[in-house]
């Protein structure tokens, strides 16, 4: 069952869409077994980041949602004095994430990814669905921030080796992999009678079977990412995470992945901002208040 959020009348729009960023971070940190990432078993291919690192982490970036939400309600329009108040606060989003975190990056595509989320589901309460919000993130994002400075990030230095697009491309193009990829696969699994956490699984290597996950092209080139891809394909193949072949399949995935020290962090926060997506309309029905 999906989980059901309901709105007190006195919950602003900003403090509601803050709360659903935060526990999609969190829900998609405690999700386990995760190929090679942190969950409740381990740290998997990071040696500098735990559990209890990436739920301080998300929690610390309440404020950054909330503020997200309330400047696309000022705002009132996708547009570049929107899109350069979200790259303010994702800087500053940033700076208290390594303020908390002492300096690991734990959460940088999800802020991205949920922040313009966030600010796309606040715009226009009146259509939540999630191709709907998705496409209104995408149009933010294709505006250039003036104020954004000269990159030197490890997406970068993969997109320009690669030539793939990256975690820009990903919300430039309205988050095809979660509205295409996750968020089906998520309705299907359950639909087929598989447990929640079982269902969330699936989501995230449907997600991983089609990403350019720049954080693993970063780690580990293109056997990396073709050993996520294809483990991702043949788990799902095999029956999801709910069967036994799949559940075998899953394992062997994990163990390709952390010989390989691929984490598929870009495709973490994919599940994040899908699990806010399958959330969005529940959480927002029937809302005609102000902030
Ligand atoms: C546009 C930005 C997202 C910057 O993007 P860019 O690609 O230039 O920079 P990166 O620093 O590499 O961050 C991108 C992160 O996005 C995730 N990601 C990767 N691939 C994809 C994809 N195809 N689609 C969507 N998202 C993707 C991924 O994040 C996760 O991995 C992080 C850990 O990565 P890394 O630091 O490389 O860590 P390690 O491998 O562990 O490093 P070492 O230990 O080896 O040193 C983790 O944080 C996960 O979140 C990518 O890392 C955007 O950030 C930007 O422009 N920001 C400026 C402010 C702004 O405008 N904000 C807007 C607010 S709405
Ligand atoms: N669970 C996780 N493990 C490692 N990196 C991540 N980035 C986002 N979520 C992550």
């Amino acid at each position: 069952m999906a989980q059901a959020y309901e709105l007190e009348p006195r919950v602003g729009l900003g403090e509601c869409l803050a709360d659903l960023a935060v526990d999609a971070l969190i829900d998609e940190a405690e999700l386990s077994p995760k190929p090679a990432l942190v969950d409740r078993r381990g740290s998997g291919a990071h040696g500098d980041l735990h559990l209890g690192l990436m739920q301080a982490s998300a929690l610390s970036l309440w404020p950054c949602f909330q503020a997200m939400a309330e400047a696309a309600r000022a705002h009132g329009e996708v547009g570049l004095p929107l899109r350069e108040s979200l790259g303010r606060l994702g800087r500053e989003g940033e700076a208290e994430m390594l303020r908390t975190t002492a300096g690991v990056n734990t959460h940088r595509g999800a802020i991205w990814a949920l922040g313009l989320l966030s600010a796309a589901a606040a715009l226009d309460t009146s259509q939540p669905q999630a191709e709907a919000v998705a496409a209104r993130a995408g149009r933010i994002a294709l505006l250039a921030d003036r104020m954004q400075p000269q990159l030197n990030s490890h997406g970068d230095r993969v997109r320009r080796r690669y030539g793939i697009g990256g975690a820009r491309e990903e919300a430039q193009l309205g988050f095809p992999r979660v509205v295409l990829h996750g968020l089906p696969q998520l309705r299907r699994s359950r639909a087929a009678g598989a447990g929640e956490q079982n269902a969330r699984l699936d989501a995230l290597l449907a997600i991983m079977a089609v990403l350019d996950d720049t954080c693993v092209l970063h780690r580990a080139g293109q056997p990396g990412l073709q050993a996520m891809q294809g483990g991702a394909r043949a788990v799902l193949d095999a029956g999801g995470s709910a069967s036994l072949a799949g559940r075998r399949a899953l394992r062997e995935l994990d163990r390709a992945l952390l010989a390989l020290n691929a984490s598929p962090g870009g495709a973490a926060d994919l599940l994040a901002a899908c699990l806010f997506l399958d959330r969005l309309p529940a959480a927002l029905g029937g809302w005609a208040g102000s902030l």
